[in-house]
């Protein structure tokens, strides 16, 4: 891999970090933009009370000097806001009052396998890491990445498509221009009259108790053809793409292109088939695999899927077993959101751009970003890149 990224931090202690390797020397990083995804991560109808609390910005510790980066790992930070109405709960450090357990594991969260695979007793030992608090590490983490990509000429947005039983309505052709207002729907969904249904659809869901979960999708302009390899099973793009969404928080499913869908058709209706044209050079005029054929990307906008389960934890709690006493018991009941598709789907930018901007520096490497220009421009005058 020739990017790295790691994230520590737990929902309700002072803080969340991440370190980023590889993102070359020279690239100009703005926090307003970096800012700016992590506020979108907040947005959303369906959140929960925890959203007032934290206001997500980013402090760079390291790998950056005057706004440029240096080729050395960046350290990236988000506070916890809320950190300091839990800070008898989950400091670092001893405290002097006794801190009560929580022994009652939710179903559909980490919580029972967790507590049992590290020995403890108390499900808050897990549950604050397996928290999606963490992705906002991963938001800014991708924000580096997104700015990378902008450099090469990628752009990477997302919006929802399916919240609950809703479905939007999808053209088959999306220019990075649709989506210019997409951050204004609360659900971020492009389709208008499918986002109010969706909307009441969350409404009526947190009234009954309920909770829900949809499919978001995060789309990609401007990739040269090529990055990901067929040659071996984890250099293929569409596998560590598929990796990069599921380990998202919830994700339950990842589609590319037309991916469930296809299964159903013939043949004739799956592919893309292939043009030429002195002015655009290869074209096709379908893109059901979703710019990736063989692992490798084929020049076509990207379309990638990402489906979430319904969130786990629930206002009417669902049934469970203390883990002391073995007798059955409600799950705990935390504040929670009711659904999160939209704040998914800005998550899933910050991975797909993650795994394109690894494709590109392992293709092009380069310490400075100059060099990887260099190299990506020889390479498309090889193959007669005109886009
Ligand atoms: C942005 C985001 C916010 C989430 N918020 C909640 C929440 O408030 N309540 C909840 O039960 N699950 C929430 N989840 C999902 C859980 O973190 C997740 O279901 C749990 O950690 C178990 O992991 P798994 O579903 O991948 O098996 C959220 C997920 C994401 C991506
Ligand atoms: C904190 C975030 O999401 C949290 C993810 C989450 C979970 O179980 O995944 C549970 C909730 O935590 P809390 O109990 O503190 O409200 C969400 O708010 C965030 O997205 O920044």
């Amino acid at each position: 891999m020739a990017i790295r990224f790691v994230t520590a931090g737990e929902s309700h202690g002072p803080g969340l970090t991440a370190i980023l390797e590889g993102i070359p020397a020279g690239l100009e990083l703005r926090r307003e933009e970096i800012d700016r995804d992590l506020a979108r991560r907040q947005l959303g109808h369906g959140r929960g009370g925890r959203m007032k609390i934290e206001r997500d910005q980013v402090r760079v510790s390291a790998g950056l000097r005057h706004g440029r980066t240096l080729g050395s790992p960046l350290a990236l930070h988000v506070d916890n806001l809320d950190y300091r109405n839990w800070e008898e709960r989950m400091n670092p450090w001893p405290v002097e009052t006794a801190v009560e357990e929580v022994h009652l594991p939710r179903p559909g969260h980490a919580d029972l396998p967790g507590l049992l695979k590290y020995g403890h007793s108390d499900v808050r030992n897990v549950l604050e890491r397996a928290s999606a608090r963490e992705t906002a590490a991963r938001v800014a983490v991708g924000a580096v990445c997104r700015a990378l990509l902008r450099e090469l000429g990628v752009e990477v947005r997302s919006h929802v498509v399916q919240i609950g039983s809703v479905r939007a309505a999808v053209p088959e052709e999306l220019a990075v221009e649709d989506f210019e207002g997409v951050d204004e729907s609360p659900v971020r969904c492009l389709d208008e009259e499918a986002g109010a249904a969706m909307v009441a659809e969350i409404d009526r869901a947190r009234k009954a108790n309920e909770s829900l979960g949809g499919v978001f999708e995060v789309r990609a302009w401007g990739l040269v053809p090529g990055l990901g390899s067929h040659v071996s099973w984890d250099s293929r793009l569409d596998g560590r793409l598929a990796q990069a969404i599921m380990s998202i928080q919830a994700m339950k499913g990842v589609a590319i292109g037309d991916a469930f869908d296809v299964a159903g058709r013939v043949g004739s209706q799956a592919h893309d088939e292939i043009f030429w044209s002195q002015e655009r050079g290869y074209w096709r005029a379908t893109n059901r695999a979703g710019g990736l054929e063989g692992g490798m990307t084929n020049g076509e906008p990207l379309i990638v899927r990402g489906a979430m389960k319904p969130l786990p934890t629930l206002t009417r709690p669902l049934r469970s077993v203390d883990v002391v006493t073995k007798e059955p018991a409600q799950a705990l009941r935390e504040r929670t959101d009711s659904c999160t598709v939209p704040a998914a789907g800005v998550v899933g930018e910050a991975m797909v751009a993650v795994v394109l901007a690894d494709a590109y520096l392992e293709k092009f490497g380069g310490d400075h970003l100059d060099d990887l220009r260099g190299a990506l421009e020889a390479y498309k005058k090889r193959i007669g890149w005109r886009r």
